[in-house]
């Protein structure tokens, strides 16, 4: 991989017109009574690599999964240039969007380069299956698959294990194999889900240097992730989720100087924050319902048999998400 010179000021598609490759709108999703994304827009532009992060629970996985048609919004839409995706992963994989997850999901029992190919199959007409069973239509186009497939594993530096069982990688290069199967499938969009996840910081640091050389192939990123030097570093643009809403979309240092970011991530209160006019709403709506404090009494009141029942406090609104 030659990225060494690659930084967040030589986007490749500065001498291209904008163009919005992500739309998303209104993203809502609902899980029963919980809602886990609330009215999310963010749009991503091509050349651009936007960062979306927020402490856990916050929704960001669950936002990803609406992006990739694993979930279907409860409400909102999501374009991809301009072009409303359809609500199945393998249909937006088509479309041009391709991810990873935060846990790493990789055919371990397969070769390196097995993996990648398997990657390839929503741009041959072979399919999934023929390419997970071998059949004679993916001899046929294995050639020119796998000269792609050795091409990207060669730009993240797994080429000299191409043979190697995926199992047997260390969990790094396993991260950057994934990184490689999403790239098999041509995407115009990559959204990867904690990318640096158990990395020590010089796979940290070669990830970031992968991601820029990435953008620089013309493919629009998307990332989440926690460790925020890498993510500062990296981004063009940043949106913070907190408790399913955004809280607030910016460059680095506009989001970096915002005391509420800081605030959200302790787990402080501050004004306006995410989730405060339900909690307000429930607050009003219990001291209304609530029986008189003190009841005038002419009689004495009888013993109390059991504790008061516990009354929610203004914690419990942000209960559901400390995971
Ligand atoms: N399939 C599901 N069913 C019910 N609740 C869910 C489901 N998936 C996520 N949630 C809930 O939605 C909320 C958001 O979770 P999500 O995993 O999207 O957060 P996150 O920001 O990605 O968190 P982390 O940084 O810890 O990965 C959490 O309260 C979670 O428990």
């Amino acid at each position: 991989m030659t990225t060494d010179t690659t930084t967040k000021d030589t986007a490749p598609d500065a001498t291209t017109p904008d163009r919005t490759v992500l739309d998303a709108r209104g993203v809502t999703m609902r899980f029963g009574g919980l809602t886990a994304v609330r009215g999310v827009d963010l749009t991503v532009r091509s050349g651009e690599i936007v960062g979306l992060i927020g402490p856990n629970g916050a929704g960001k996985t669950t936002f990803f999964n609406c992006l990739t048609g694993l979930y279907v919004p409860t409400e909102g839409e999501v374009r991809y240039k301009g072009t409303l995706l359809p609500p199945k992963s393998f249909k937006v994989t088509a479309a041009g969007i391709a991810r990873t997850f935060q846990n790493i999901r990789l055919f371990s029992n397969m070769t390196v380069l097995e993996n990648v190919l398997v990657g390839r199959h929503t741009r041959t007409k072979e399919g999934f299956w023929s390419a997970v069973l071998r059949g004679p239509g993916f001899h046929k186009a294995e050639n020119a698959s796998r000269a792609r497939a050795m091409e990207l594993l060669e730009f993240v530096g797994l080429a000299p294990k191409a043979e190697h069982l995926a199992r047997n990688l260390p969990y790094g290069e396993q991260r950057k194999l994934e990184i490689a199967r999403a790239l098999a499938s041509e995407p115009g969009l990559l959204l990867l889900d904690e990318p640096t996840a158990g990395m020590n910081p010089q796979e940290t640091r070669a990830t970031e240097e992968l991601v820029f050389a990435i953008r620089d192939m013309g493919i629009a990123v998307l990332v989440i992730e926690h460790d925020m030097r890498f993510i500062f570093n990296l981004c063009d643009r940043v949106a913070v989720l907190v408790q399913g809403e955004k809280l607030i979309e910016g460059d680095s240092a506009t989001v970096q100087g915002d005391d509420r970011v800081i605030a959200a991530y302790l787990g402080e209160p501050f004004e306006g924050a995410p989730g405060d006019e339900e909690a307000a709403e429930v607050h009003a709506a219990e001291a209304h319902a609530a029986p008189p404090a003190q009841a005038p009494t002419e009689a004495p009141a009888p013993a109390p048999t059991e504790a008061p029942a516990d009354t929610p406090t203004e914690a419990e609104p942000g209960k559901e998400n400390d995971r």
